[in-house]
């Protein structure tokens, strides 16, 4: 078994299902004291576990405070979609990313890496760099909020511009990171089995599902996309910064050569009553 985590204090969101989880316990088989956050409690084999709601600043501070330092890694993964608020939805995958990375940079220090977690909804993220922009330069989750209502005939369920907004988060920072010894990259999984993909095959049917291309002929396992997070965060990839990994089976390349069609990432993308991937 790897130890390539040995010494190292991570922090994982999200950890209570789905790929946060399975990256948990991949952390702490390679030898890292895990510090889980959620909203939901988690049966991961976390070192501490941290409650606390991303969508909601007072919680996100408080979870900045008990979680402490130092952070050697910090793998933003928390997610939602579905049928909700659109600025819920910003407010947690993209806000309430922000927020609790720059509530811990002060606890992170050369050699240190961030990883966040995209989507293949974010596969229009360079044509929407304008849309995307306004949200970027919002200074606080208040803000980010007040431009999702001014936005909302623009935003769709809010869940693609969300991740838009965490590819071009990743990818500004890399530069001023870097200059601090610290790297930041992003993981952007395709259809992976957890339950919000299972969100989605019940509110939308198999039918929406089998219209995305899947080139490996199946859906990813959790921990395919948790391994992706893993490597970036770890000594493994101390010379890739700034980058975003389409974890995705091939998809993406398959639709920039024109062998696939492109069947993610609209902002209209319906989200009847579940979730979105
Ligand atoms: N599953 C997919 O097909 C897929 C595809 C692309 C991207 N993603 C992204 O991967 C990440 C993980 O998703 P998953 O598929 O493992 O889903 P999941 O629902 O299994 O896990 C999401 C976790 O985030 C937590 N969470 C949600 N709202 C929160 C809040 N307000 N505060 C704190 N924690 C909160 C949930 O409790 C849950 O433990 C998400 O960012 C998601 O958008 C998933």
């Amino acid at each position: 078994m790897s130890a390539a985590y040995a010494g190292r204090r991570v922090v994982v969101t999200g950890c209570a299902s789905g790929i946060g989880e399975r990256l948990a316990h991949l952390l702490h088989e390679r030898g890292a004291e895990v510090i889980g956050v959620d909203i939901s409690a988690t049966t991961a084999p976390v070192a501490r576990f941290v409650t606390a709601d991303l969508s909601d600043s007072a919680s996100t501070r408080a979870a900045a405070e008990a979680i402490g330092g130092p952070v050697d890694a910090l793998f933003n993964v928390a997610g939602l979609s579905g049928a909700i608020d659109p600025a819920l939805v910003v407010g947690v995958n993209f806000a309430g990313t922000r927020e609790l990375t720059e509530l811990l940079l002060p606890r992170m220090t050369a050699g240190a890496a961030i990883v966040t977690t995209a989507s293949i909804a974010a596969s229009h993220y360079l044509e929407r760099r304008d849309l995307v922009a306004g949200l970027l330069a919002t200074r606080d989750r208040d803000e980010a909020t007040r431009w999702c209502r001014e936005h909302s005939a623009d935003i769709g369920t809010g869940y693609s511009v969300s991740k838009d907004a965490v590819v071009w988060y990743t990818m500004t920072h890399a530069v001023p990171l870097a200059a601090r010894g610290i790297r930041i990259n992003c993981v952007a999984p395709g259809l992976t089995a957890t339950p919000i993909l299972e969100a989605s095959r019940a509110s939308r049917g198999e039918a929406f599902l089998d219209a995305i291309p899947k080139p490996l002929g199946r859906v990813a396992a959790p921990g395919e996309q948790a391994a992706v997070h893993a490597f970036l965060g770890s000594d493994d990839a101390a010379y890739v910064s700034g980058q975003v990994i389409w974890a995705d089976g091939g998809y993406l390349a398959g639709v920039a050569t024109g062998q696939l069609p492109h069947r993610t990432g609209s902002l209209g993308d319906p989200a009847p009553t579940g979730g979105q991937p």
